[in-house]
């Protein structure tokens, strides 16, 4: 038997469709459009992927595009001066600030600048907070949209066991707790786990969010389990081409012998990410504005 190939495109294009469509009705309604600010520093293989996916998507939506490439020797006075004048920016409703940052620059120093009510990646500890009560507010993007596939697949979680490996801020916890949030019995797994391998097999939901190309092997995973795989890892570029191909963290070939349903990359995961990432800059335009979405509408 082989997977189910869980096709995050198709659904994202669907997610974006609806946002779209709803960010057309908020343009009308407020005269104005609302607006994503993006941060780029440095040249992060991964957040160049992400930067170049986005910018297109959002003005597709209906949305405005603001991006901010600054250089690899910013300093974080220049970054907190941008953040602080994007805050105060009324034609920004989001803002997100690229991860991981060059190393001589404070992360969460930058994060926690970040306005909550324009925190569209999720990140601060207001949205964090917030996530771990249970109450609502802004969710990372790729921890939503990757529960967005597992709901339409499973349709109800609850007494599912669901391994996460990876505990980054963007991913891992707040997956976790989403899944938590969604009554499965979470298993964290990090860089100190032992017998990562047995812990994994144990899984009916497998979340794969570590940033090594193709590390979780098909005999980790249970026979029939669903996985998502979150990583996005450019290979070395083959004999004459200039780019190498991107993979994610799960041997996708192999696994998807034994999965019962799997995420490729890419087409799976990413596309969820920029998808939600539209979602949560409509939500926070409504919000800022004070205006209701239709209700379930997203
Ligand atoms: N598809 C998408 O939309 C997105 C994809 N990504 C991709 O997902 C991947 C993960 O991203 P992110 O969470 O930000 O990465 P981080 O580097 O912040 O976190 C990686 C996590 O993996 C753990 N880890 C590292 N090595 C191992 C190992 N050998 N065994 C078990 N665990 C390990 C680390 O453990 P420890 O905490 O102990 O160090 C850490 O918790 C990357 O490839 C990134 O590019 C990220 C965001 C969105
Ligand atoms: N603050 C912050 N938030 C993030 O969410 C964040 C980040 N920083 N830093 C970088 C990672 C990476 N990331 C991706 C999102 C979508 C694709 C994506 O659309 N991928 C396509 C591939 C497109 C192509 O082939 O070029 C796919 O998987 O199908 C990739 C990568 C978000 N990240």
């Amino acid at each position: 038997m082989t997977a189910q190939i869980i096709d995050g495109k198709a659904f994202a294009a669907q997610l974006r469709e609806k946002v779209g469509a709803l960010a057309a009705d908020f343009a009308e309604k407020t005269g104005r459009k609302a607006g994503l600010a993006v941060v780029l520093v440095g040249d992060d293989p991964a957040s160049q992927v992400y930067v170049r996916s986005k910018g297109k998507a959002t003005i597709a939506a209906n949305m405005e595009s603001f991006e901010h490439k600054l250089a690899g020797d910013t300093t974080q006075e220049q970054l907190e001066a941008l953040v602080d004048k994007l805050n105060r920016d009324p034609a920004v409703d989001g803002i997100l600030v690229q991860l991981p940052l060059p190393s001589h620059l404070d992360e969460q120093a930058v994060v926690d600048r970040i306005s909550p009510a324009k925190d569209v990646d999720g990140l601060t500890p207001v949205s964090t907070g917030r996530l771990a009560l249970g109450l609502e507010g802004l969710v990372p993007c790729t921890p939503l949209g990757s529960l967005m596939l597992l709901k339409q697949i499973h349709g109800d979680l609850s007494g599912m066991d669901a391994v996460v490996v990876g505990r980054s801020i963007l991913v891992g916890k707040p997956m976790a707790q989403l899944l938590l949030a969604e009554n499965c019995t979470v298993t964290i797994a990090h860089s100190r786990t032992r017998n990562l391998a047995e812990i994994v097999r144990g899984a009916d939901i497998v979340v794969a969010a570590v940033g090594r190309a193709e590390m979780v092997q098909a005999d980790w995973i249970k026979q029939g389990a669903t996985v998502i795989d979150v990583g996005i890892n450019r290979l070395p570029p083959e004999e004459g081409k200039e780019k190498g191909r991107l993979v994610g963290d799960v041997a996708f070939g192999s696994a998807s012998e034994v999965a019962g349903a799997i995420t490729p990359v890419p087409g799976g995961v990413g596309p969820m990410t920029i998808a939600v990432l539209l979602r949560n800059t409509l939500v926070a335009a409504h919000r800022i504005e004070s205006i209701d979405l239709p209700e379930g509408a997203l």
